[in-house]
């Protein structure tokens, strides 16, 4: 199969006090979010100008990619479009089409299985293909790589400097706790071909990070972020509650890995870097977040490697990965299939 192309496809995010409300709107069109919460966000992407950083972020991505792939001889173009916000999508693919891309590879910011992570991502693909029309170029998702060395291998190195920070003296007592972003009880069942696999993997790279980074401590993977309404059951504890319970067990420091992501967003630089800090502070618990893969070269190189993995004769020899959960490239149609949302 021949590709002529690789498009990166991430959330997105606001550049300005006046993008935020409608990129909100954009993100929760249908999706049973109380106004309240709403309002709740719109005031932490106010909280730094309106200005998320993750386009910036998936900016520099595209740019170590695009070095990448030049100087390793992979010859294929770049192109970037998000679900929620400029550059949308369903432009970027139009822009392929008028390039006369034909099969692109798409890189999603995500590195698990799930609604939120795949499915809905490839739902994004679809729907901006559909909005193109017949000429669209076909565009076929990477696989998830949430045991690639290639993003386990940073989240360690993270974890490690982190730690460092830590008073080594009071290791005794010091807790590792890996982050994700909760998603709804359903959701999180309904997760990969036979359910669960959010979780499933999100435990496979909390036990790999840990392993390699400090096997000596206890650890924790817990959840963040929460969003939708209050009756509706999602993933927890939450790491404010967490911090409250480790405290309680004489915890005097922690080390918080948002595992889940692949960069410094909104969700980490607000829910961990200042909530979770106040509430670490608070409880009197030493706090350092470790940081996330961003433009790592071993992540960028990843990239790349997943890319060739596809194109490659020898492509299924390639394949890196250090866990043993279940993998596969293309997802089967009963994958994460949507629940249904409680009205
Ligand atoms: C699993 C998951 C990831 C990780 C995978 C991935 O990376 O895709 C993720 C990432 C992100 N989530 C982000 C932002 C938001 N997520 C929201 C809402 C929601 N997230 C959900 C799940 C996830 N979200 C869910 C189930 C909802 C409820 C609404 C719905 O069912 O869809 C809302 C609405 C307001 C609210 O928080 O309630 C916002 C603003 C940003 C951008 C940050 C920035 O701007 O820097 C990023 C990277
Ligand atoms: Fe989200």
């Amino acid at each position: 199969m021949a590709y002529d192309a690789v498009v990166l496809v991430s959330f997105g995010g606001p550049e300005g006090p006046d993008d935020v409300l409608p990129f909100l709107q954009n993100v929760t069109r249908g999706r049973g979010v109380p106004p309240e919460r709403l309002a709740e966000v719109a005031e932490h992407y106010q909280h730094f100008g309106g200005v998320s950083p993750i386009n910036q972020q998936c900016r520099e991505l595209l740019a170590a990619v695009r070095a990448d792939f030049a100087a390793n001889g992979l010859d294929l173009p770049v192109y970037w479009g998000n679900r929620n916000w400029d550059p949308m999508l369903a432009d970027t693919v139009a822009q392929m089409r008028d390039d006369g891309v034909r099969r692109a590879l798409a890189f999603v910011t995500s590195a698990f299985g799930g609604y939120s992570s795949c499915r809905q991502y490839q739902e994004d693909i679809a729907a901006a293909r559909a909005a193109v029309g017949p000429d669209a170029p076909v565009i076929e998702k990477l696989r998830q790589f949430w045991d690639h060395p290639g993003f386990v291998e940073p989240h360690v190195d993270a974890v490690r400097s982190a730690l460092a920070q830590l008073d080594p003296a009071r290791r005794d007592s010091t807790r590792l706790v890996f982050t994700a972003h909760s998603v709804p009880i359903s959701a999180a069942d309904s997760a990969g071909p036979h359910g669960g696999r959010y979780t499933a993997q999100l435990a496979e790279t909390a036990r790999l990070v840990h392993a390699a980074a400090a096997p000596d401590l206890p650890y924790d993977l817990v959840w963040q972020s929460r969003s939708g309404p209050p009756h509706v059951p999602w993933l927890e504890p939450d790491i404010n509650d967490h911090l409250e319970t480790l405290a309680e067990q004489g915890v005097t420091g922690v080390v918080v890995s948002p595992i889940g992501f692949v960069s410094d967003h909104l969700e980490v630089v607000w829910d961990l870097d200042t909530e979770a800090l106040d509430t670490a502070k608070r409880l009197g618990v030493d706090f350092v977040r470790a940081g996330t893969p961003g433009t790592d070269p071993r992540y960028v190189t990843m990239v790349r490697e997943l890319v060739r993995e596809r194109i490659d004769p020898d492509g299924a020899e390639l394949r890196r990965r250090l866990g043993e959960l279940p993998m596969w490239d293309s997802c089967p149609t009963v994958c994460c299939v949507p629940p249904r949302r409680p009205s």
